[in-house]
């Protein structure tokens, strides 16, 4: 039997990287897939594994690289690493590597602080339309709407019991995948512009927030839109916590101070919460989904 084509690597590494100038960060959000091919017949024939960069080493690199070189473009990022990897060992001959990047623009805020991002084309709008003959039910809302604090966020005094490792933090990436219903007082509303502010009061609410948890940003995103939109009785939302975990870099001899991170994607922690204002019935069932 002859070996064909072969490719190892580490796929799908999900790196995210803050510059912070002063109290405006940038944000670059990369998906980096490496593939390397050479001199790989010992190890699928023999299992000799001298020749082999190992794919938990390509990992590493992606994560080191991107706090050593930054990432100034996905190409330029991906150009750095596939010569590294052929440069660095004889026994690669080529490198590819698949990058996907994903677009943030800023939520300008009031005042100096610039540290909260939007993902760019992510979110659907939403509406469900309910009549008995009698009465309506409008329930307006989104999802997939992607934001990202990469500062003034900290969550540290909850319960320790036996199973918690999670360290207190005093400065973490807060980031969510918005989804939210919000009911309708009534069925005669300026459908547009209030979707469009409550939209605004979500994004301002998540922006300004300082967060000591997601329930309490949360909980403020709802209360902003049912004190700016008077036609809005209920308001749910469900809000994934999109975790960043700090990268450890001191292996490679490196400092990481809050710019590298691996965004993972599961688990996540989901919290999710109803806000009313007082005498509202409460309308919108827990599982949203069925209405999204
Ligand atoms: O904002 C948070 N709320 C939690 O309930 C929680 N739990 C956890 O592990 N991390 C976080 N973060």
């Amino acid at each position: 039997m002859i070996l064909g084509q072969n490719q190892y690597g580490k796929a799908e590494n999900r790196v995210v990287r803050i510059t912070r100038d002063g109290t405006t960060h940038h944000i670059k959000d990369l998906n980096v897939s490496v593939a390397l091919s050479g001199d790989m017949e010992d190890v699928h024939l023999s299992g000799s594994n001298a020749a082999v960069l190992t794919t938990d080493t390509t990992k590493n690199t992606v994560f080191a690289f991107a706090k050593e070189h930054g990432i100034a473009s996905a190409e330029a990022f991906g150009i750095a690493l596939a010569r590294h990897f052929v440069a660095g060992q004889p026994s690669i001959r080529t490198a590819r590597i698949r990058l996907e990047e994903y677009a943030w623009a800023r939520i300008e805020t009031p005042g100096p602080r610039r540290h909260s991002f939007v993902r760019e084309n992510q979110e659907t709008r939403t509406a469900q339309v309910t009549f008995d003959g009698t009465d309506w039910e409008i329930v307006s809302g989104l999802k997939d709407l992607v934001v990202l604090n990469s500062t003034d966020s900290e969550f540290t005094g909850y319960l320790k019991d036996r199973y918690t490792t999670l360290p207190e933090t005093r400065d973490r990436i807060l980031a969510t995948r918005v989804q939210a219903c919000w009911r309708h007082a009534s069925a005669d509303a300026d459908w547009d512009p209030v979707y469009r502010q409550a939209r605004e009061h979500l994004l301002g609410a998540f922006a300004g927030t300082y967060s000591l948890s997601l329930q309490q940003t949360l909980y403020r995103m709802g209360t902003r839109v049912l004190e700016n939109c008077p036609g809005i009785e209920e308001i749910r939302l469900s809000l994934p916590n999109q975790h960043h975990f700090l990268v450890d870099l001191e292996p490679f001899g490196l400092t990481n101070d809050n710019e590298v991170y691996h965004a993972a994607d599961r688990p996540y922690g989901l919290i999710e919460a109803t806000i009313l204002r007082e005498g509202a019935e409460p309308r919108i069932p827990a599982d949203m989904t069925t209405l999204a």
